[in-house]
């Protein structure tokens, strides 16, 4: 046994007790799922699963399903790239390789929040500018605009957003201020311009503002060192601004892994409504914008037929961290990925998983370096290979911090997946996993009809797919919860 086998056997020990314990099936008969009549598809990875109870020749080679996602864990972690600065505007969609610490307080400096008058003292008070309700506050006198006339520096615009180190406010005394503007040493209020008035050279509030008020005091939002997000969290367009916001010019990310979607099938059409036996591509427009989810970089989304050269030609060629092939995992006459994988001595790290549906999904290390996911062809089963497979290599592949990594030899990759009570029994398999759309609702999830390995109308509206165990689950058993991205 290897070390990685021995691994994935204390993973699988780790995943009995925390996927399986306390949902034991109490199903019998029907294959109900839901309450509601099965689909004929949905009997196809129902209790006997496509090959009776006795499993598949193949069902040897297949890993257990937490095996499965040990091992795309270990493979993730491998290639987890080193952390690099690039500037804020090449960060979008990677991951901080480190917590986001503020370089600043925010506030830098006490700020005014509103347009009014920066006031010292009780009121009235007596504006700086000796001009001021003489005219509209707005008003800028050609040439005055430098205080060269006289009037003390600040004082005929008030001051404003950008001014540094106004001058100290004295007692009694107000002066214009803008939103944003450095509020005065001195200032004990900000009274807003809709609520005072000037007249005979006093400023008079028709309330009196609270101490303090309107003033955004410095550090109110954050003190300079303070985490402001975990590493690990994607560069969205809102992190990018609370970067440039606390000081930041160049974030350390982890990139993205680049991903190409290869996706096999003469059958398949582009456009158009199925016709002459073909059938519409579901998983082009599917995988491609699945794994950016993931949080990878999809370079590509090439269609390539049944044609054993051409998928020769591109695993050969790629320059992608991440392969993703979709179909063609089978023994078939057309199902051309292992003899591919054979033929350029990739090395198979998972072949086929003891789940349903999808279990024909693999993993693979092709000679370039670059892993490479085969997702079965019927639909729901590529959904189950990308939430098997490709969501723990990318999760490990982009963690933040190498000790995140799953060590060499331990129960590696083990799930902490959320749980829920099912609302609905659901029939299990005799030995493999099952993955069944679940809709969340209230503090349990249901699960849902078109559920069958060709089908997306059940994924399509779940929040979530359930982990049901071997056996099946009853009404109220805690099952495991793979989320979906946007979910
Ligand atoms: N003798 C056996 N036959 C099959 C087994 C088996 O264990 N023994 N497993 C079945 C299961 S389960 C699955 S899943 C599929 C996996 O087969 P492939 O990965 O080789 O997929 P294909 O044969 O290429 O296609 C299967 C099915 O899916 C449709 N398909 C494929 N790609 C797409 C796409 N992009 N969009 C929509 N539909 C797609 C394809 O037309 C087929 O109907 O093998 C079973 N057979
Ligand atoms: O049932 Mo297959 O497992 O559709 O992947």
């Amino acid at each position: 046994m290897s070390g990685d086998e021995l691994a994935d056997a204390l993973a699988l020990a780790d995943g009995r007790d925390g996927t399986r314990g306390g949902a034991r099936g109490t199903a019998h008969g029907g294959g109900r799922s839901g309450g509601h009549e099965p689909s004929p598809d949905s009997r196809e990875s129902g209790p006997q699963g496509p090959h009776g109870p006795q499993g598949s020749r193949d069902g040897a080679r297949h890993r257990d399903w937490p095996a499965a996602r040990a091992a795309a864990a270990r493979a993730g972690a491998g290639r987890r790239s080193e952390p690099a600065a690039v500037p804020l505007e090449e960060a979008l969609g990677h991951r901080l390789a480190a917590p986001l610490t503020a370089l600043t307080d925010l506030p830098a400096f006490d700020t005014s929040a509103m347009d009014g008058w920066a006031v010292s003292g009780p009121g009235p008070w007596e504006p700086l500018d000796p001009e001021d309700g003489t005219r509209d506050a707005g008003d800028t006198a050609p040439g005055t605009a430098d205080g060269t006339d006289g009037t003390a520096p600040g004082t005929r615009h008030g001051i404003l957003a950008g001014d540094d180190r106004p001058a100290p406010l004295p007692d009694g005394r107000a002066v214009r201020i803008a939103t944003g503007a450095r509020i005065p040493p001195g200032t004990t209020a900000v009274l807003r311009s809709e609520y005072g008035e000037v007249r005979d050279r006093r400023l008079r509030a028709n309330a009196a503002p609270q101490h303090g008020a309107d003033i955004r005091p410095r550090g109110q939002e954050c003190r300079a060192g303070d985490h402001l997000l975990p590493g690990g969290t994607p560069v969205t367009p809102a992190v990018l601004g609370l970067a440039a916001a606390a000081g930041w010019d160049e974030l350390p990310v982890v990139r993205r892994p680049r991903a190409e979607v290869l996706v096999l099938g003469d059958e398949l059409l582009a456009s158009g409504l199925p016709s002459g036996g073909r059938v519409r591509d579901a998983l082009g427009p599917m995988v491609g914008p699945w794994l950016t989810a993931l949080g990878a970089e999809v370079t590509a989304t090439r269609r390539l037929g049944d044609d054993a050269g051409a998928l020769y030609a591109a695993l050969g060629e790629t320059t992608a961290d991440l392969v993703v092939t979709t179909g063609g995992t089978a023994s078939g006459p057309v199902d051309h990925v292992h003899p591919a994988l054979r033929g350029l001595g990739a090395e198979l790290l998972v072949d086929g998983v003891r789940v349903r549906p999808g279990h024909p999904m693999l993993l693979a290390r092709l000679p370039s370096g670059a892993h490479l996911v085969g997702l079965p062809g019927n639909p729901l089963a590529a959904v189950s290979g990308l939430l098997t497979l490709a969501e723990p290599l990318l999760r490990a592949a982009t963690a933040a911090e190498p000790s995140a990594r799953p060590p060499a030899g331990s129960p590696a990759g083990r799930d902490t997946l959320p749980t829920a009570a099912l609302l609905g029994e659901v029939q299990g398999h005799p030995r493999d996993t099952r993955l069944v759309p679940v809709v969340q609702d209230g503090g349990g999830v249901r699960p849902l009809r078109f559920s069958g390995p060709a089908m997306l109308r059940g994924i399509a509206a779940a929040t979530a797919l359930a982990v049901v165990p071997p056996g099946g689950a009853a009404t109220g058993a805690g099952v495991h919860l793979l989320r979906l991205p946007w979910a």
